[in-house]
């Protein structure tokens, strides 16, 4: 397990920007109890985010991307400890009680979750499934809810003649739409996205996000976008955070982070995923030999350490914390750190 000298603090440079945040994310650190023993998965992270913000999270499979968007809306299993604030609009989200919690589910921030086969009740038609949520968070009538989730089917490109479809009866890409139509269905001000596009072909995982994108920028709706994929995330979030062993190693505006990153991590995982169309890339990391530490195997000093070409003696031990790296942009990693000259 870690010690408290590795922080992942937010910028001082946020502090201003989170008294009007949306969300506003400080020190969350998620934890799963397996065996009798408390493995750490997300380790203090903070960020925030204003109405109709677009984030990123990117980073290798089991980092913590997942694990964290649950813990915000405390979807988490009872086998997870959570700890930290998770302020929405001001109320921190980790103690209030469960009814405004309800409440705050769908009609506040709502999620899109991997895989919409197992996320879609498949005796229920799609309809069902979308009227359900309005007509209990917005206590409309069932005639009014069926116009909207007609109105939202079509926003995403489902005809109204195949609203009362079942799950089976859809393509993947088909019920992910539906999927985000769900999420839309209480007009919440924040979308969680964890892996929308997980197993869909690559022209249907670039449409979706596209789609994704395009509805949240006409409605000033704020997004998390959580994916392994740097390149998918560029083209749809204004900006990147990337995760490495439960923490935020880099955190900036989307195009900069990925043209000058900053933390070495951000550089193998670039090269790792070079573009969208080029599948071959997706599957062999290049830029990125080895597997990231398990979190019961997380140490003193900079989690990366062990895979970094970078490496100094001073990363393993030093304390990291996401220093500033320029306007908007933060990374932790010791070459950026003020006294240490900014050679990254
Ligand atoms: N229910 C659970 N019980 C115990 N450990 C878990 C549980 N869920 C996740 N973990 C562990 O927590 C760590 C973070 O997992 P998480 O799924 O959040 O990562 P991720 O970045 O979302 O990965 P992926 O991209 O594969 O979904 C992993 O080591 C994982 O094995």
């Amino acid at each position: 397990m870690t010690t408290d000298t590795v922080k992942n603090e937010p910028l001082a440079t946020e502090d201003a920007e989170t008294a009007s945040a949306l969300l506003d994310v400080r020190d969350l650190h998620v934890s799963y109890r397996q065996g009798g023993r408390t493995v750490p998965a997300v380790r203090g992270v903070s960020f925030s985010l204003a109405p109709g913000d677009t984030l990123g999270i990117a980073g290798e499979s089991g980092c913590g991307k997942s694990t964290m968007a649950l813990g915000l809306l405390r979807l988490h299993g009872a086998k997870a400890q959570v700890s930290g604030e998770v302020l929405f609009r001001g109320e921190d989200l980790l103690t209030t009680t469960w009814s405004r919690l309800r409440a705050v589910r769908w009609a506040g921030a709502s999620v899109v979750f991997q895989g919409a086969m197992s996320a879609l009740n498949p005796v229920r038609t799609v309809l069902e499934q979308i009227v359900e949520p309005i007509v209990l968070h917005d206590k409309v009538s069932a005639k009014e809810a069926e116009r909207r989730a007609a109105e939202l089917l079509d926003s995403v490109g489902i005809p109204s003649r195949r609203m009362r479809s079942y799950p089976h009866e859809f393509s993947g890409g088909q019920r992910q739409r539906v999927m985000i139509a769900m999420a839309l269905a209480c007009r919440p001000d924040l979308i969680i996205a964890d892996e929308p596009t997980t197993a869909l072909d690559v022209m249907v995982q670039a449409q979706i996000l596209e789609l994704l994108a395009e509805l949240v920028r006409e409605s000033r709706i704020a997004v998390i976008m959580i994916t392994h994929d740097l390149s998918l995330l560029a083209h749809t979030c204004d900006r990147l955070a990337v995760m490495y062993a439960g923490r935020i190693v880099e955190l900036g505006p989307s195009r900069q982070v990925l043209d000058s990153p900053k933390h070495p991590y951000t550089r193998a995982l670039s090269r790792a995923f070079p573009t969208i169309g080029d599948p071959a890339s997706r599957l062999a990391p290049a830029g990125l030999a080895g597997d990231p530490p398990r979190p019961s195997e997380v140490g003193d000093g900079c989690a990366f350490a062990a895979r970094c070409s970078e490496v100094t003696e001073a990363c393993r031990t030093g304390e990291m914390l996401l220093w500033p790296a320029g306007p908007g942009r933060s990374a932790a990693c010791l070459r950026v750190r003020p006294d240490h000259g900014g050679t990254s």
